[in-house]
């Protein structure tokens, strides 16, 4: 049985945020189907508003599919709410908390919630893990943000659940709390807990997860492991720095950061043709280097691709 089955769900806002009248409906998500496994470590990638948060709002029964249905190991999200909540671990992107309690204090509450007594030997191992041990007693308000969401993390994981779902949780956070974060996180799914992930941080989901769903308004364009999307990129990468603009009829294949520019090389004579335009651009070129497609390269090629059609990975 799936740890997590979407089965064609799709949800429609009645008007889409910020729409002048007349308001139009927006589809955030357009037929989802997909199971995850027990014991995956699963991201789930897409743009600014490709539903990706709204997904994760139906699968923790926070809002209502308009058709089609989620199951947690078996249990449907809103037919079996308790049942599939109980299973689901979620640490939300939004930090949200309640400022009157200290750290100790809000994770028993959320363990009364789930009608857990006595958790304080787990409660006292997330703080722990999560570099929270000396903020047990600190009332919320005092944390700073990066404290805060330790917390949401603890407070998701207050009832040990199988299933294991964090919607951004490295949005703005720093690089140790990144790394203490991902390596509880990894321990858990060691143990057998199912994780799904959903970040704008390729690196990371490269690093971490086992399988990938790509999702560009509301439809899955891209579904396979890790390594057969890193397998499939349609090429190699150039990549070098130059003192001045790029000319425009290379700009439009390139990513570019900063005086960083990469290009998709598919062999030698495109990879001179790229350096001669360059060249007669009156630019200097410098760091010319060829490196194998990552995770970004392969999601803004999945990204491009012709609306309405389905990229080569798809399901
Ligand atoms: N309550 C709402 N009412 C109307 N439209 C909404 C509502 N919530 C989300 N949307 C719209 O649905 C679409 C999907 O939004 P969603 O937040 O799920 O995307 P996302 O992939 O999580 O984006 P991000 O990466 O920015 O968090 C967007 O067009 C968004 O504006």
């Amino acid at each position: 049985m799936p740890a997590i089955s979407f089965q064609s769900v799709c949800k429609t806002y009645a008007a889409s945020r910020g729409a002048k009248s007349p308001a139009t409906p927006l589809k955030a998500l357009d037929d989802v189907s997909f199971d995850i496994e027990e014991g995956e470590f699963f991201g789930l990638l897409g743009p600014n508003g490709a539903g990706k948060t709204t997904l994760i709002s139906v699968l923790a029964g926070l809002s209502r599919a308009t058709s089609g249905r989620v199951l947690v190991h078996g249990s449907d999200v809103q037919a079996d709410y308790a049942k599939a909540r109980r299973l689901l671990g979620v640490v939300p992107q939004e930090l949200v908390f309640d400022p009157f309690f200290n750290v100790r204090e809000a994770l028993r509450i959320q363990s009364g919630y789930f009608g857990i007594k006595n958790n304080d030997a787990w409660i006292d191992e997330l703080l722990e893990s999560l570099g929270l041990a000396d903020k047990a007693n600190a009332n919320m308000r005092q944390l700073s943000g990066g404290m805060k969401r330790r917390v949401l993390v603890a407070q998701a994981l207050v009832h040990k659940p199988p299933v294991i779902v964090l919607d951004e949780p490295t949005a703005g956070v720093d690089v140790e709390l990144r790394q203490t974060l991902w390596q509880f996180v990894a321990k858990l799914n060691k143990q057998g807990h199912t994780v799904l992930l959903t970040t704008h941080y390729l690196e990371e989901a490269e690093a971490l997860c086992s399988r990938i769903a790509m999702l560009r308004t509301g439809q899955v364009l891209a579904l396979a492991s890790t390594s057969e999307l890193l397998r499939s990129a349609s090429s190699n990468v150039l990549r070098f720095k130059i003192d001045g603009e790029l000319p425009p009829a290379l700009a439009t294949e390139a990513r570019v950061t900063g005086r960083i520019v990469q290009l998709p090389a598919h062999g030698a004579l495109e990879i001179e043709r790229y350096l001669a335009a360059v060249r007669e651009a009156g630019l200097k070129v410098e760091d010319v280097e060829i490196r194998k497609a990552d995770l970004e390269d392969v999601f803004l090629e999945v990204m491009a691709t012709e609306k309405g059609k389905k990229w080569q990975m798809a399901i």
